[in-house]
């Protein structure tokens, strides 16, 4: 287990678990948080071992949003600063090769939306609280919530949250497809670490390559995301995890990947 000021870093076999434990300020998002966050990603990229990440937050709040108490006396030329930095963190995060799950308890505001957009999977509660209250500051999403947000829900469902300041719980969240499950609360952690282990089953090389090309044709045209596909498809009928997994299936077993 890897203690940080903001957080903990616990990576158990093909597992990595991320608790934000800024509990006091319902874990608000600051630049040492920021600095904790790229500390934990140099770790988990050192690790080969590890296929997916949960994120989750200690307390009551996945994240109650960026630090407002740090923000209030930032110049422009600071808040630009914290604004990049907070952005680079998040593309970080949402470019990692292994695939993450933010397991989204209780408040999941502004920068804990964010944070939560950034990764592959959502997993909420019934009782989350979530929205982008920014507009109420005077000020917008700034670390991608009004793109990757659009990208996920469309344009109108995320005008409805970024321009009101609206709160949804989780349930209408699941409805609108902020989550892509919900469970009751005191089953998240271990709904979270059943489905992480589901995906870490499977060949981690198609893992890695199914989350690229997702990714990478949310960001192009039709065309250009079916060409990546293609050479993807291509790319993986060369690797031995293909030809084991193929055999395991018409010999009845449990496949074994090696990753090659
Ligand atoms: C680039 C990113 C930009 C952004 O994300 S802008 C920020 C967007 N987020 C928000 O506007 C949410 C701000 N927080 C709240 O509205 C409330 O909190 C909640 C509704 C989430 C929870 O309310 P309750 O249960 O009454 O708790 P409490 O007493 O307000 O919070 C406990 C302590 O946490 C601090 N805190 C909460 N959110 C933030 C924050 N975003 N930045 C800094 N501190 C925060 C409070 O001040 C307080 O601290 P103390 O006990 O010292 O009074």
């Amino acid at each position: 287990m890897k203690e940080l000021a903001t957080l903990t870093l616990n990576i158990e076999d093909t597992l990595a678990f991320l608790n934000l434990n800024a509990v006091k300020s319902l874990n608000a998002i600051n630049s040492a948080m920021l600095d904790d966050l790229n500390e934990a990603m140099d770790l988990l990229e050192a690790d080969p071992n590890v296929k997916v990440l949960v994120i989750t937050g200690n307390g009551k709040a996945f994240m109650a949003g960026g630090d407002i108490k740090e923000m209030m006396d930032l110049s422009p030329e600071e808040a630009d600063h914290f604004i990049a930095y907070g952005n680079q963190t998040m593309n970080r995060i949402m470019n990692l090769s292994l695939v993450t799950i933010a397991a989204v308890n209780g408040f999941a505001l502004g920068g804990g939306l964010e944070l939560a957009l950034t990764c592959d999977i959502r997993i909420g509660t019934t009782a989350n609280k979530i929205g982008f209250p920014e507009v109420g500051l005077g000020i917008i999403p700034g670390y991608g919530g009004t793109q990757r947000a659009s990208r996920l829900i469309g344009i109108g469902q995320t005008k409805r949250l970024a321009l009101s300041g609206e709160i949804i719980d989780g349930a209408e969240a699941h409805r609108i497809g902020l989550l892509e499950k919900i469970v009751e609360p005191d089953q998240l952690i271990e709904e979270a670490t059943k489905f992480a282990k589901q995906i870490a089953k499977n060949a981690p090389i198609a893992i890695k390559q199914a989350k690229l090309s997702i990714n990478f044709g949310s960001q192009s045209t039709l065309e250009n995301g079916l060409k990546l596909e293609g050479e993807i498809v291509k790319g993986l009928f060369r690797t031995e995890d293909k030809y084991e997994g193929m055999n395991a299936f018409v010999e009845k077993r449990k496949a074994e990947f090696k990753g090659k």
